[in-house]
């Protein structure tokens, strides 16, 4: 059914940045069918075939793209804190997900994960995990936009055996959900040092065989540079060029270490980078420098990464992180402004996951993936610069609905398809199964 939104100020977030004081979106089958102001709309609101909404006071703008998490960690949020990411994924994580990653456990917290991700602007997440076939599902229902990546690493997981096993299985996910427009299946290895050359390879192969994003953790802490310069006399993303792995159907999670070389190497290839301030402060990881990677050419999504490591989903917050942080990097309150946070948020973010064309910004032939924020809220005003309140201002909470493929997902702060309190109880079952474990060991 067509929809028509009207009297709202919209930032489109294209190319030129433009925004429509007093503007509408028209919508059919899922597509931006027409944006522009309010004079060229006139009369024709009557004429909507559909439902037409009344926006006056609100912002609408893309939806965010968060480009790096693990939605069903959210039964593991607080499980392991304040510790640096090799203990934190060798002795607890790693460990703890052997045992209770099953598809049951990983719908019912991907159901939470949704519900978080929804509440606080979210409709495109790129995900790595295990049993994505049932990630998908959930994030089908829920009607968010989601890149599903079935995960391959060189040990046993509960999803699969062997690393055959585990392409098998990403095959199998892309083949399922040919032809479907928010969910996109890709290939994934987790990194370089829990997968070999030649796993690393195969997946660069399956991704170029099906044209999907590849997507790897890469250079997230100092131990893994100098374990990889150990072993393959070279760093880590210098090592995944030189066996052909970065490309521009690759994103790369973290690259909080990379060298001057291989900034270039980045910028060169066309691979992306999903950087995640928040889980790399708290694991202590370090601080990307994005502002260098932007200046170099390289397209910078956001993402939370895992609520294990964040703990939230809330992409709000990390805009705000990832703006405050690079000005820190150098010493320069200039680097990554509230346009440039916001782009990465948005456009920037589903360009990196090869998305640019569908989603990211408000324009004619796109995907209607959108957010409407309320402007009036106290924490908002006054407005000088609508970029500067929504990056340094704003609050999830100020996202009031949501949309994606142009269907709301989100009304009046009401998640239309999904049930908090059947999601609340899943979780806080497996988190009560856990804890009696842990102390029958005591
Ligand atoms: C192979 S599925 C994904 C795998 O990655 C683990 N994980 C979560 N956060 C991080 C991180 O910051 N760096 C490396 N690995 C991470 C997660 O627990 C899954 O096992
Ligand atoms: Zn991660």
């Amino acid at each position: 059914m067509e929809k028509l939104i009207y009297n709202a100020r919209i930032l489109t977030m294209n190319q030129r940045m433009e925004t429509i004081e007093k503007g509408y979106i028209r919508i059919d089958k899922g597509k931006i069918t027409e944006i522009g102001r309010m004079e060229e709309l006139g009369e024709r609101e009557e004429h909507c075939a559909g439902v037409a909404y009344d926006l006056e006071g609100m912002w609408v703008m893309p939806g965010f793209v968060n480009t790096h998490t693990h939605v069903p960690m959210t039964m593991l949020r607080g499980y392991a804190d304040d510790l640096p990411l090799h203990t934190w994924l060798t002795k607890y994580i790693f460990p703890a997900e052997a045992k209770l990653v099953t598809p049951e456990n990983v719908r019912l917290a991907s159901r939470l994960a949704f519900l978080e991700m929804i509440k606080s602007g979210t409709t495109c997440f790129n995900d790595m995990y295990f049993f994505e076939d049932v990630i998908a599902e959930e994030a089908k229902r829920a009607g968010l936009r989601g890149v599903m990546n079935e995960s391959v690493i060189d040990f046993p997981t509960a999803s699969f055996r062997t690393v055959k096993e585990g392409f098998e299985r990403v095959e199998k996910l892309i083949r399922q959900w040919e032809g479907d427009h928010s969910i996109h299946p890709s290939v994934c290895v987790h990194a370089p040092y829990t997968c070999s050359q030649k796993t690393l390879q195969e997946a660069k192969k399956l991704a170029d065989k099906y044209s999907t994003l590849l997507q790897i953790h890469l250079a997230e802490t100092r131990k893994e540079v100098e374990d990889i310069t150990l072993e393959k006399g070279m760093s880590p993303a210098e090592y995944l060029y030189t066996i052909g792995l970065l490309d521009r159907n690759v994103i790369a999670a973290h690259c909080v270490w990379l060298n001057e070389k291989e900034v270039e190497l980045l910028a060169k290839t066309g691979t992306a980078v999903g950087h995640c301030p928040k889980s790399n402060l708290k694991l202590a990881s370090g601080i990307a420098d994005t502002d260098t990677y932007i200046k170099a050419g390289i397209t910078v999504g956001l993402g939370t990464d895992g609520t294990a490591s964040n703990n939230a989903l809330d992409m709000v917050e990390e805009m705000r992180f990832a703006a405050l942080l690079a000005k820190v990097v150098h010493y320069n309150p200039e680097a990554v402004n509230a346009r440039t946070a916001l782009r990465m948020a948005t456009i920037e973010g589903a360009r990196a996951l090869g998305l640019g064309d569908i989603t990211g910004s408000l324009e004619k032939g796109k995907r209607a993936d959108l957010l409407v924020v309320h402007a009036e809220a106290t924490n908002m005003v006054p407005v000088y610069d609508v970029y500067s309140a929504i990056v340094y201002a704003m609050n999830s909470k100020n996202v009031r609905s949501s949309m994606v493929e142009g269907e709301w997902i989100m009304r009046d702060r009401v998640v239309l398809h999904v049930n908090k309190e059947e999601a609340v109880e899943g979780v806080n079952r497996i988190a009560a199964k856990i804890r009696m474990k842990n102390s029958d060991k005591r």
